[in-house]
């Protein structure tokens, strides 16, 4: 179980308070107007950013001191964090270790997941020769190379097409919280969290409301949720787009 214990954050001026548990092994959606916090509150998840007070506790231990590399944690951003002068088999490979040079195990390992998300025969390929939908599927291959028990995405698939975004909003439930993990997703589209989140935590006016069941919000929104969709219906042309 990941917890924000009373956590309160701030980045300039702008002040968030989170107190809430992630439910383990289900896909949370992040929902809330833009400049609401959502990856504010990501990065202290992740660890890059440190919080005025509060802890995140995983599996009741404090880790809001522990660098990033050391958290149970993976984050995914809309830029993919591909290496463009690597090839795709050694972007994923970083999963496994830091090195370039992968063991015949480790090799194995890499083109298995690659087929796993429907890459199979791109190792050699660089990132600039892929797709922006095979891009995120090389990514998403990386994060379930590294296998931690938390995947943090920051709206990765904000840029592609609705279809392509659909399909790998289907790989996360299949490949990520199918298996187990714990998937805390920021998305600016209420379609994708009613696709594949079990609950949603609305982010608004400072605060992390404790997710509800996704259904349940839908169904009987509260007044925030209600206003932010009613923002988001009337002002659909500034929809947030690629970055
Ligand atoms: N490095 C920073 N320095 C100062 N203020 C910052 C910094 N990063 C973010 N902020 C402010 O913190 C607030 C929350 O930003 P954040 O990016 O978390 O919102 P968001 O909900 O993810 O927005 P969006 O949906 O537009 O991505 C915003 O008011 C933003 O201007």
């Amino acid at each position: 179980m990941l917890t924000c214990d009373d956590l309160r954050l701030r980045q300039g001026e702008f002040t968030l308070r989170a107190d809430l548990d992630f439910a383990p092994g289900k896909v949370t959606a992040l929902i809330g107007p833009s400049g609401a916090g959502k990856s504010t509150l990501l990065a202290a998840l992740a660890g890059f950013l440190t919080p005025v007070a509060g802890r995140v506790v995983w599996e009741g231990r404090d880790i809001h001191q522990d660098p990033p590399g050391q958290r149970p944690m993976s984050i995914l951003f809309q830029d993919n964090n591909l290496f463009p002068h690597l090839t795709i088999g050694q972007n994923v490979g970083l999963a496994l270790t830091a090195g370039l040079r992968l063991s015949t195990d480790q090799k194995r390992a890499v083109t298995d997941v690659l087929v796993r998300v429907g890459l199979d025969g791109f190792a050699d390929r660089k990132p600039g020769a892929l797709s922006g939908g095979q891009q995120s599927r090389a990514a998403l291959a990386r994060i379930l190379l590294g296998d931690r028990p938390v995947t943090l995405l920051d709206e990765p698939f904000a840029a592609l097409g609705p279809g392509l975004k659909d399909e790998m909003l289907d790989l996360v439930q299949h490949l990520l919280a199918a298996t187990g993990k714990t998937v805390i997703m920021v998305t600016h589209h209420p379609a994708d969290a009613q696709r594949i989140a079990d609950d949603v935590a609305l982010v608004a006016d400072g605060f992390v409301q404790p997710p509800s069941p996704t259904a349940d919000l839908f169904a009987n929104p509260p007044e925030a949720f209600i206003t932010y969709l009613g923002q988001k219906s009337t002002n659909q042309p500034n929809e947030k787009g690629p970055r």
